[in-house]
C-alpha cells in the first residue's frame, strides 16, 4: 500500500488534521476531575453515593453503599489453621440497557429473562482473596470496610426458612476457624458462623472448579505447565489432596459422595512451623523464596554420601538421591546457625513434598485411582514444589499415575461452603457461563494477602501508582536458574527451581475474578463444539508470545493518547490513562515471565485483556471519535456506490461487493502499519486505493465457489439462504462501505439478514447499540435498508409499531441486529450472547470479516452452515505465518455446509 498518495485536497478531511481537532476541542472542556463524557453504550454507575436500589427483578430492594460498586450478596470463609480464604459475591448491576432494539430481538426470537429469576444470584462476580489466620482482624476489618457481611441480609436470595427472623447475619464457614473464633465473628461483625464441614466444602468446591472452568487443572513437571481438559463425564473417581497445616487425602466418586482414606499431619504447618523455628523467616513466602537459594544437599544425606560418591544403581538410586533428609546434620559437630537458612528451607520442602506425593500415590495405588488432584494453600502456585510433587507420583507410580493442580488451589474449601447457600444455581453454571477476569489491583485479584479494600476507581489508581513506584519488580522477569539435573532414580531436584516466584505484586495475578454470565451460550452452529479451538496462533509458542508482546507494547502510548483524548483530556484522564497504561503493561510482562499464569490463554484473550484494562479504569469507547467521523465520511459516500452498484449486472455487483468487504477492512485502529497508512490521505482516498489493489486471486480466493453458491451456473439458481448471520468488524467504511452494501445484496435476495456486531467497543470495532443508527442513516438513502430495517425492528419509529405488534413484516425480509456478547476484537464460539444463540438457530449462511473474528480467531473453525470469512491480513508476520504472505494479502474462504459435515465425519 505504499503507493497511497498524500494527496488531501479534496474530498473529507486527512484524519490526522481530524485527530488534531478533536484534542482541541477535548481540551477545551472543563478541567473536572469528573469524567466529562461516557458513552452511552455503557453506563456508569455511580458509586459516589449511598442509596437503596430498587431492582425490577427483585421483590427487596438492595442497598448500594458508599464507594461500593457492587451490591454485595454472599460471603463465605475458610478458616484454616494458616490462612483464612474469602470467597464472595458481588452482583453485578445489569448495565446495558434494555433498549428497543433488544426488546425487539427478544421477542422475535423468543427469549426470555427465564431461568434468572429462579436463581437470585446468578450474574455477579466470585472473588477469591485470603488473609494470614494470624492477622484475623485485618480480615474482620476487610469484611467490614466492604460491608461483606451485610449485602447478603438485604438480598432475596436467603432460601426459604433460613433468613434470620431477628436479623442475625449468618455466614457459611467452614475449618476450625469457624469453630474457634465463632465468638470473634459475633462480636467485631455481629454475624454468626454457620458452620459447613471442611470435607464436604473441599469436595464441592473441587468438583464445581473442574467442571465449570475450562482450564482450571493442570499438570508441572520439570518446569513445564500445561493445562488438561477435564471431561465432566468422566471426572470421577479422582483424589483429591488437600495440603493445608495438614493433609487430608479423599477419594470423591461423584457430588456429595467421596470418603476420607488418608491424611498425614506432615503438610503445610508443618513446613512453616519447622521453617519459622530454623530460619527465623516471619512469613510462609518468605520461606518459600528462601528455598529458592537453597541447596538441600548442605543438609540432607545422599546416596553418594552413604556409598562413597556413587549410584547405588543395583536398586535404581542415584548418587544424588535424598536418602535421609536433614541426615547430614547427624554427623557434623555443627549447630544450627553453622547452616544457611536457604538450604533448611529447600530441605524442608523437599522432605515434605516428596512425604506428600509418595503417600498421595499409594492411596491413589489402593483404589486403583489414576488421577490425583492436589490443592491447598501450601502449592501457592510455587512451580518447585509442584515439580516435586509431581516428580514424587511419577517416581513412585513409574509413570502409572499423574500429579495435577488446581488454579484455585487454595479457595476449595471456601468455595464449598460458599455453594452452600442453597440453590443459588452455582452448581448449574457450565464453563461457557464463566468469563474469568483479571482485574489489576488489591484486593480484586485472589491469591494474595493484600492491605486495605479498594473502594473506588481512586483506590484502584493511587494504589496503581504506589504499586508501580515501588515495583519495576513487576515489569522484571524474575531471572531463571540454570535447569537441575535429573538422575537415574530418586529424588532429584526438579529443574524449576527459580522459575516460581516473583515479586509479591506480580504474584498477586494469579487467580482472577469470575464473572458468572448466565446469558451466554455456546454458538450452536459449530459443528464440533468440543473440539473447538477459537485461536489461530498458539502462544505457548514462546516466539510468537515475544513478537504479539511486543505489538501490545508497541501500540500502547497511541492507544493510552486516544482513550486520554476520548475522555477529554483532563487530568483525571491522563491519571486514569498512566494508570491503565501500567496496568496492561504489568500483565504483560507478567505473561512474559509467566505464560500460563491466566490459565490457557490465546491471542484473542490478550487482545479482550486490554479492552478489559481500558473498562477497568473508566475509559469507555477510547475511538468513539474516531469511530463517530468515519462512519459520518462513509455515510457521505454510501449513496454514490449503492448507485454505483445498481448499475452493474448480478455477477460484476457479487464481485464488487466482496471486493469492497475486503477492501473496506483496511480501517482498522488496531493494526499499527494501517494507523501508519492513515496519514497519508483521507478516508475516502484510502478506500478507493484499496479497492483498486484488489487483483485477484486473492492468497485464499473461493470466490468462484461462493458466486456459484449464490448465483447457480446456467440456468440452474440455487435457492438464497433462509437466514445470514453478518459478523461486522470496523466502523466506518469497513462496516457502512463493506458489509452493508452486501447486507443489502443479501436482503434483496430474500434472505433475512442479521447483523452480528460487540456488545462492548473493541478499538474501533462497531458495537450492536450503534448499529441502529447507522443503518438508520443509511436507510435514508435505500429502500431496501428502510424497508428490511422497518421489517427488523431497527428503525426507531417503526419499533414503536414493533411492539405494539403493529408493523406489516411481509413487506421485506427483515435486517436485523444483535450482539455478540464479546468485548474484544476476536470471537470465542463457545461463549456468545444468548441473543446470538437464538438468531442462529434458523440460520444457514455466516460471513465472518475481518482479521480478529476471520483470522486470528476462527480461520479454522468449521460451522454446520455454509461459511464465509473474508479479511485482509494487515499484519506481516501474521501473512507469513497464515499462508506464506504479505501484509494487505486479502482471504476470502467459502466453506459449504455440506463440505463442514463431510470432514465432520470422514
Ligand atoms: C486487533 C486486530 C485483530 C483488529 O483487526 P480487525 O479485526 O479489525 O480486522 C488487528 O488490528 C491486529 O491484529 N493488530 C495488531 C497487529 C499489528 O499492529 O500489526
Ligand atoms: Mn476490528
Amino acid at each position: 500500500m505504499d503507493g497511497i498518495p498524500n494527496n488531501n485536497e479534496n474530498d473529507n478531511k486527512n484524519l490526522k488534521e481530524c485527530n488534531k481537532e478533536e484534542e482541541e476541542v477535548k481540551e477545551m472542556a472543563p478541567g473536572s476531575s469528573t469524567p466529562i463524557h461516557r458513552s452511552s453504550s455503557r453506563p456508569q454507575l455511580d458509586v459516589s453515593r449511598a442509596a437503596i436500589q430498587g431492582n425490577f427483578e427483585e421483590r427487596n430492594p438492595t442497598i448500594l453503599l458508599p464507594n461500593q460498586s457492587d451490591d454485595i450478596s454472599h460471603l463465605a470463609l475458610d478458616i484454616g489453621g494458616s490462612l483464612i480464604k474469602l470467597v464472595y459475591f458481588s452482583r453485578h448491576e445489569e448495565h446495558s440497557a434494555d433498549d428497543k432494539r433488544k426488546r425487539s430481538i427478544k421477542k422475535r426470537f423468543g427469549i426470555s429473562n427465564g431461568s434468572r429469576r429462579s436463581y437470585p444470584i446468578l450474574g455477579g462476580r466470585l472473588h477469591f482473596v485470603k488473609f494470614e489466620t494470624g492477622k484475623l482482624n485485618e480480615c474482620l476489618d476487610f469484611i467490614s470496610a466492604k460491608q461483606l457481611h451485610r449485602g447478603g441480609l438485604d438480598s432475596p436470595s436467603w432460601p426459604s426458612g433460613t433468613r434470620p427472623e431477628d436479623n442475625t447475619i449468618i455466614i457459611k464457614a467452614t475449618g476450625g476457624g469457624a469453630y474457634k473464633f465463632a465468638d470473634v465473628f459475633k462480636e467485631r461483625l455481629g454475624v454468626s458462623l454457620d458452620k459447613e464441614d471442611e470435607m464436604d466444602c473441599l469436595v464441592a468446591g473441587a468438583n464445581f472448579l473442574l467442571k465449570a472452568i475450562r482450564h482450571e487443572a493442570f499438570t508441572h513437571m520439570e518446569g513445564q505447565k500445561e493445562f488438561v481438559q477435564i471431561d465432566q463425564n468422566d471426572l470421577f473417581p479422582y483424589l483429591l489432596v488437600n495440603i493445608g497445616s495438614g493433609v487430608s487425602m479423599i477419594k470423591v466418586d461423584g457430588d456429595g459422595k467421596f470418603q476420607r482414606v488418608s491424611g498425614t499431619n506432615v503438610g503445610g504447618g508443618t513446613y512453616w512451623g519447622l521453617g519459622r523455628l530454623l530460619t527465623k523467616c516471619k512469613s510462609f513466602d518468605e520461606l518459600l523464596e528462601l528455598s529458592q537459594q537453597g541447596d538441600n544437599s548442605n543438609v540432607d544425606m545422599l546416596v553418594g554420601d552413604i556409598y562413597g560418591g556413587m549410584d547405588y544403581s543395583k536398586i535404581g538410586l542415584s548418587a544424588s538421591t535424598i536418602a535421609s533428609s536433614f541426615g547430614k546434620t547427624i554427623s557434623e559437630s555443627k549447630e544450627l546457625s553453622d547452616y544457611r537458612p536457604e538450604d533448611i528451607s529447600l530441605s524442608l520442602l523437599r522432605m515434605i513434598s516428596y512425604n506428600i506425593g509418595q503417600i498421595s500415590y499409594l492411596n491413589a495405588l489402593r483404589y486403583g485411582l489414576k488421577r490425583i488432584f492436589f490443592g491447598g494453600f501450601f502449592i501457592r502456585g510455587h512451580a518447585y514444589t509442584m515439580d516435586t510433587i509431581s516428580f514424587a507420583v511419577h517416581f513412585w507410580s513409574k509413570g502409572q499415575a499423574q500429579a495435577m493442580f488446581l488454579r484455585h488451589e487454595g479457595f476449595l474449601g471456601a468455595l464449598g461452603a460458599f455453594m452452600s447457600y442453597e440453590k443459588h444455581g452455582l452448581d448449574v453454571l457450565r464453563a461457557h457461563q464463566l468469563v474469568e477476569r483479571f482485574p489489576m489491583g488489591a484486593p480484586c485479584v485472589g491469591g494474595k494477602i493484600h492491605g486495605p479494600p479498594l473502594g473506588d476507581l481512586n483506590e484502584k489508581i493511587s494504589w496503581m501508582e504506589k504499586f508501580v513506584q515501588k515495583g519495576t519488580e513487576i515489569t522484571a522477569p524474575v531471572p531463571m536458574a540454570p535447569p537441575g539435573t535429573t538422575g537415574v532414580g530418586g529424588f532429584e531436584r526438579p529443574s524449576s527451581r527459580g522459575n516460581a516466584l516473583r515479586s509479591d505484586a506480580s504474584a498477586a495475578l494469579n487467580i482472577g475474578v469470575l464473572h458468572l454470565v448466565p446469558t451466554l451460550e455456546v454458538f450452536p452452529l459449530l459443528a464440533d463444539p468440543k473440539m473447538y479451538e477459537p485461536n489461530t496462533i498458539d502462544l505457548s509458542d514462546h516466539s510468537e508470545l515475544e513478537f504479539w508482546f511486543m505489538v501490545l507494547s508497541e501500540h500502547l502510548p497511541d492507544l493510552v493518547a486516544k482513550a486520554v483524548a476520548s475522555e477529554g483530556g483532563t487530568d483525571d484522564a491522563k491519571r486514569r490513562g498512566d494508570a491503565f497504561a501500567h496496568a496492561f503493561s504489568a500483565h504483560l510482562a507478567r505473561l512474559m515471565e509467566e505464560p500460563a499464569a491466566y490459565g490457557k490463554l490465546g491471542l484473542a484473550n490478550l487482545l479482550e485483556l486490554r479492552e478489559e484494562c481500558l473498562r477497568e479504569f473508566q475509559f469507555v469507547d477510547a475511538y468513539i471519535t474516531i469511530k463517530q467521523r468515519e462512519n459520518e465520511a462513509s455515510l457521505a459516500v454510501l449513496p454514490d456506490l449503492l448507485i454505483e452498484l445498481d448499475s452493474m449486472n448480478e455477477e460484476e455487483r457479487l464481485l464488487a461487493l466482496i471486493e469492497g468487504v475486503l477492501a473496506a477492512n483496511i480501517f482498522d485502529w488496531g493494526s499499527r502499519a494501517c494507523v501508519d497508512l492513515y496519514h497519508k490521505g483521507t478516508i475516502i482516498e484510502i478506500y478507493r486505493m484499496s479497492r483498486k489493489k484488489m487483483q485477484r486471486p486473492w492468497q485464499e480466493d473461493d470466490f468462484d465457489m461462493f458466486k456459484k453458491r449464490m448465483l447457480g451456473c446456467g440456468d440452474k439458481k440455487p435457492p438464497p439462504h433462509g437466514r445470514a448471520l453478518l459478523f461486522v468488524d470496523n466502523s466506518g467504511a469497513d462496516v457502512v462501505l463493506g458489509m452493508l452494501p452486501l447486507a443489502r445484496e443479501l436482503l434483496r435476495r430474500g434472505t433475512e439478514v442479521v447483523l452480528v456486531a460487540n456488545s462492548l467497543p473493541a478499538l474501533n470495532d462497531v458495537t450492536a447499540n450503534e448499529l441502529p443508527e447507522i443503518v438508520a442513516e443509511a436507510a435514508k438513502h435505500c429502500d431496501i435498508l428502510r424497508k428490511a430495517a422497518e421489517a427488523g425492528g431497527l428503525l426507531v419509529d417503526a419499533m414503536v409499531s414493533v411492539e405494539h405488534g403493529l408493523v406489516d413484516n411481509s413487506a421485506s425480509v427483515p435486517l436485523m441486529v444483535v450482539e455478540n456478547g464479546c468485548g474484544g476484537p476476536c470471537i470465542d464460539f463457545r461463549q456468545v450472547s444468548s441473543e446470538l444463540a437464538a438468531a442462529a438457530r434458523d440460520a444457514d449462511l455466516i460471513i465472518l470479516e475481518g482479521m480478529g473474528r476471520a483470522l486470528h480467531t476462527n480461520f479454522n473453525a468449521r460451522f454446520r452452515c455454509d461459511a464465509l470469512k473474508l479479511a485482509m491480513v494487515k499484519n506481516q508476520r501474521l501473512a507469513e505465518k497464515l499462508f506464506n504472505g504479505n501484509i494487505y494479502d486479502c482471504v476470502c474462504r467459502f466453506e459449504p455446509a455440506g463440505e463442514q459435515l463431510q470432514h465432520n465425519f470422514s
